[in-house]
């Protein structure tokens, strides 16, 4: 695996919806602007509603935007959802397993829609079972795995696909605390070591800072609070790194000790 090679340059992005019931106006994503490089792992925190998922949706192509754009390598992953198959993977709170394969056949599902060859399918969700610990489970139906190994087979399933981007949206939120730390850590180990870009959407601030290389505080509108490199702050300055990202997400208005 190579790795990811191209930034994520998301430019003046907005994202309106109207209520269909209501009609009413609500603008998910104002006007954001921001680029991840490749490689990067970045935390976004942001309070329930401000537009986390709807940038997920966007980075998957699930959604256009109403105006700006994302660019991934010149593409654009709605408009040319196709040249980024496999190329981005997703890590949700619930698994999403199916129940009615084994936990090797659900790592697979992805490697057969890209039509990878069956040996390599075989070989390859075969590796990446083993990398989350599960070696002994392949055959296993998810109804036969603990909340924490069936997390485990979906974070197998995407990065068995190679992906240069992983999105994880509150991935390890449903899991108890033990399980969490263990999971999210084999996780950003893995991001390191194949050199994905890695964004996680977190309500956790703890989660955040210790994911690594970068912290992006949403406010109201995905608007852009705070944008906090890790290693502006030392150790012993975490206690007031924390207290001022949760002013700035209590007053939605950037907290004059982020600006470094
Ligand atoms: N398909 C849709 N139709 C109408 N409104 C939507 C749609 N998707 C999202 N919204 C609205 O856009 C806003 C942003 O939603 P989004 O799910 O992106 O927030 P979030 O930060 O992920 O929230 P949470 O942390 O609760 O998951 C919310 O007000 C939501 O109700």
């Amino acid at each position: 695996m190579t790795g990811a090679s191209a930034p994520i340059e998301i430019a003046g992005l907005r994202k309106v919806f109207r209520q269909t019931t209501t009609g009413e106006t609500i603008v998910a994503i104002d006007q954001l602007t921001l680029r991840i490089a490749p490689g990067e792992l970045v935390a976004i925190v942001g309070k329930t509603g401000c537009g986390k998922s709807t940038l997920f949706d966007l980075l998957i192509g699930l959604e256009h935007p109403t105006s700006g754009s994302i660019t991934i390598g010149a593409k654009m992953p709605y408009d040319d959802f196709n040249d980024f198959r496999g190329k981005i993977a997703t890590i949700f709170q619930q698994d999403r397993l199916f129940p009615w394969r084994s936990a090797i056949d659900n790592v697979k599902l992805p490697l057969e829609l890209i039509g990878i060859a069956d040996d390599v399918q075989q070989e390859r969700a075969m590796f990446w079972l083993n990398r989350l610990g599960l070696a002994n489970f392949a055959n296993a139906y998810p109804r036969e795995l603990s909340g924490g190994m069936r997390q485990r087979v979906a974070i197998a399933r995407a990065f068995a696909v190679q992906p240069e981007i992983l999105l994880a949206d509150e991935s390890f939120s449903a899991l108890d605390e033990v399980t969490a730390n263990d999971l999210r850590q084999t996780f950003i180990d893995l991001a390191r070591e194949f050199r994905s870009t890695a964004i996680l959407i977190t309500h956790q601030l703890e989660e955040a800072m210790s994911v690594g290389d970068r912290i992006v505080v949403f406010g109201k509108s995905a608007a852009l609070l705070a944008d906090i490199r890790m290693k502006d702050w030392d150790r012993s300055d975490h206690a007031t790194l924390r207290s001022a990202i949760q002013n700035t997400l209590q007053m939605n208005a950037p907290d004059e000790r982020l600006k470094r």
